[in-house]
């Protein structure tokens, strides 16, 4: 069993004309072993501007750092709508949302299912071309970073469905009709205000993710100072929390999981709070995810070839077929507080 985030290589996917085939085979076996035995991988190659990145996360601090009333009028309804926006601290526990989907043991089990000390932007859903039409614009301060971000991002996302079906030893366009008229994606900031109080603990409560794949940029500090903290993951061995620095990191949500009838894991993870009184404790947080997921009424159900797989279902098919719409909204739902869960 690998006890790290292994790096993948996707450059053989993203610039086919300089690779051959036996590279391609290669970094697919790879993304293969990572998601059967981590769920998680650290990506290179992916061809994302460093530049962008560093400007739409100056771009989002910017917005958290604007006074209350300025974040407020960005809110553009519930949570999870299609229209996305501003969502403020106390609002969400994500450990809510977990439904069986990974594994918790340990110290995952014991955690509280209080709010998250997080603010979070979501950005709309959608192609960014709609976004000042028929969706809300986005607040200033990150507007055009965070279309160009989207857009390289829907690149990303070609190249790993890609990799994952030679992975799997499928067509290369057999995720397409998933996809097809376009995916949902929207990439979402996170903001963990800094620790005033002695707190500890955790930042963001253990879960799996929803749908697809998931893009992580986590905070640069992630790991760098003693007690910083920061985004773990949890192993196989259901007991080992393994830390996750500063990186593009990727992992597969619940409808990968589904598909590949266990053979890939959607695997628990959470950020952990700085030790109290640390230098990392004083400083807030922010990581900037891309989502992505087959569009919403897209069916989604056990690729034949996985059905019989013995790293998963062993011939039994584990989960009914659902549309990625329907167990996209379950999920987001059960995380409000206050909410009834489960209704
Ligand atoms: O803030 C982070 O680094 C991770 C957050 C996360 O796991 C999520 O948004 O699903
Ligand atoms: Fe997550």
């Amino acid at each position: 069993m690998l006890d790290f985030v292994p790096v993948v290589s996707i450059r053989p996917f993203m610039s086919p004309h300089e690779h051959s085939d036996s590279d391609r085979a290669a970094s697919a076996a790879t993304w293969d072993r990572a998601m059967s035995e981590v769920g998680f991988a650290f990506i290179t190659g992916h061809g994302v501007e460093g530049e962008t990145v560093r400007k739409l996360r100056d771009g989002f601090a910017a917005f958290f750092r604007r006074e209350a009333a300025h974040k407020e009028s960005y809110r553009h309804g519930p949570y999870g709508s299609p229209l996305g926006g501003f969502e403020g601290l106390g609002e969400q526990a994500v450990a809510l949302s977990t439904d069986g989907h990974g594994v918790l043991n340990g110290d995952g089990v014991s955690q509280t299912r209080a709010a998250d000390p997080v603010e979070s932007y979501v950005c709309s859903r959608g192609e960014p071309a709609e976004w000042g039409r028929s969706l809300p614009a986005q607040p200033n301060e990150f507007q055009a970073m965070a279309a160009s971000y989207h857009r390289q991002m829907r690149r990303v996302l070609d190249g790993l469905n890609q990799i994952s079906a030679a992975a799997l030893g499928l067509s290369c366009t057999y995720f397409d009709p998933l996809f097809s008229p376009s995916p949902t994606c929207f990439v979402v900031a996170k903001h963990y205000p800094p620790q005033r109080q002695p707190q500890g603990g955790l930042r963001y409560g253990a879960h799996t993710d929803y749908g697809g794949f998931t893009v992580l940029k986590p905070d640069d500090s992630d790991g760098s100072l003693p007690g910083s903290g920061g985004l773990e993951v949890l192993l196989k061995d259901g007991a080992t929390w393994a830390p996750v620095e500063d990186a593009f990191v990727v992992n597969i949500g619940d409808l990968y999981e589904d598909m590949t009838n266990g053979r890939w894991m959607s695997t628990v993870h959470r950020v952990r709070a700085p030790e109290p009184g640390t230098e990392a404790a004083s400083q807030g947080r922010l990581s900037i995810a891309f989502f992505s997921g087959p569009h919403d009424d897209a069916v989604v159900e056990t690729i034949p070839s996985c059905v019989d797989c013995a790293a998963g279902g062993g011939g039994v098919r584990l989960r009914q077929p659902i549309t990625a719409g329907e167990h996209l909204q379950r999920k987001i739902l059960a995380t409000r507080v206050g909410a009834t869960v489960g209704a």
